[in-house]
């Protein structure tokens, strides 16, 4: 196992933020860590790079005790921090040395590995010039630079493709599983279920603190595959509406929010005839009706009862 959290907990004053946690993720995985703001990934990610102390737990990672070799660990760990973190009065390839140089790297690998790392992230046309004038993508690019230069065998990613433009949001998800096909093993976290679902060979689904499910896209999605989930956009909903629905045989829960209703039910409980009556009897009108897909979105909100963007 390439990194082990046993039972990891963390509280700040009185709020539990990691509640027991245990994760493993093998040699040449892609592990996506999913869930909403404030679900307690960023604060998993410090307690594994040393930033934040555990409170109880323990963490191993390339089989050793992290309290007990912590320097000679880190340097075996690229962090790509959720907040870009460069110096803008260094030109790129500089930044990409500074760093370079903290792992211990000296005169030409040091030029060699910074030259890599800027035709990795696709910045070698711009290494002279200052990431003050870069975009969002691609400061995020050279952050990334930065943190894989000394080529880590483990990389912590912290939503590397948060507001950034979709063009290096691409470049950063292929630049992922390019690190992974060379060898490194990687810790991504996300609350985009489209990326952690396109990258990632294996996911964890995490809520205040909790790791609550865990798996392959398909063994999560296979969870609740005996169930359907029945998206209605209507004229008007009510709570008299919501109550109704729930007492149909087959149906599981029920959520109104504005003029969308969702309805979670066991497969093929052939409801819709029965819905349509409920509704039109209440005196709505029904727009469009669509049983879904199963997507991580959907095992987040069977699990959970709320979607992953309604809990930011
Ligand atoms: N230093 C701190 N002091 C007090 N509370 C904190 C501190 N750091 C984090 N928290 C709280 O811990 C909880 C988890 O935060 P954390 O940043 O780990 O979540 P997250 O899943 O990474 O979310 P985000 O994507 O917004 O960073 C939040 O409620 C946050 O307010």
């Amino acid at each position: 196992m390439l990194l082990e959290m046993d039972q990891l907990v963390k509280r700040y004053h009185h709020d539990i933020v990691v509640d027991h946690l245990s994760l493993k993720i093998r040699e040449g995985e892609i592990m996506g860590l999913l869930g909403p703001n404030g679900a307690g990934k960023t604060t998993t990610i410090n307690m594994i790079t040393g930033l934040t102390k555990l409170d109880h737990g323990n963490i191993k990672i390339f089989g050793q005790d992290l309290g007990k070799n912590e320097k000679t660990i880190k340097s075996d760990i690229g962090l790509v921090p959720q907040d870009i973190a460069l110096f803008d009065d260094l030109k790129a390839w500089e930044n990409i040395a500074f760093f370079a140089g903290l792992y211990g790297l000296k005169g030409a690998i040091l030029r060699e590995r910074v030259q890599w790392a800027l035709e990795f992230v696709g910045l070698d046309n711009h290494q002279k010039q200052f990431p003050k004038k870069f975009s969002g993508g691609m400061k995020r690019r050279l952050n990334i630079a930065c943190a894989i230069v000394h080529q880590p065998k483990l990389i912590i990613m912290d939503e590397p493709t948060v507001g950034i433009d979709p063009q290096s949001r691409n470049h950063i998800l292929e630049s992922v599983r390019r690190l992974n096909r060379e060898g490194s093993t990687i810790l991504y976290t996300s609350h985009y279920m489209e990326e952690v679902d396109a990258i990632c060979s294996k996911i964890a689904i995490m809520d205040q603190g909790r790791i609550i499910a865990q798996g392959t896209s398909d063994e999560l999605k296979k969870m609740i595959s005996s169930e359907d989930r029945i998206l209605l956009r209507v004229s008007d909903t009510s709570y008299s509406m919501t109550e109704e629905l729930k007492k149909l045989h087959g149906v599981i829960d029920c959520y109104a929010k504005e003029k969308e209703i969702t309805i979670l039910a066991k497969k093929d409980s052939g409801l819709v005839g029965q819905i349509s009556q409920i509704v039109s009897h209440l005196g709505a009108e029904i727009y469009s009706l669509n049983i879904e897909q199963v997507t991580l979105e959907s095992v987040f909100l069977t699990l959970t009862g709320k979607t992953l963007r309604d809990s930011e």
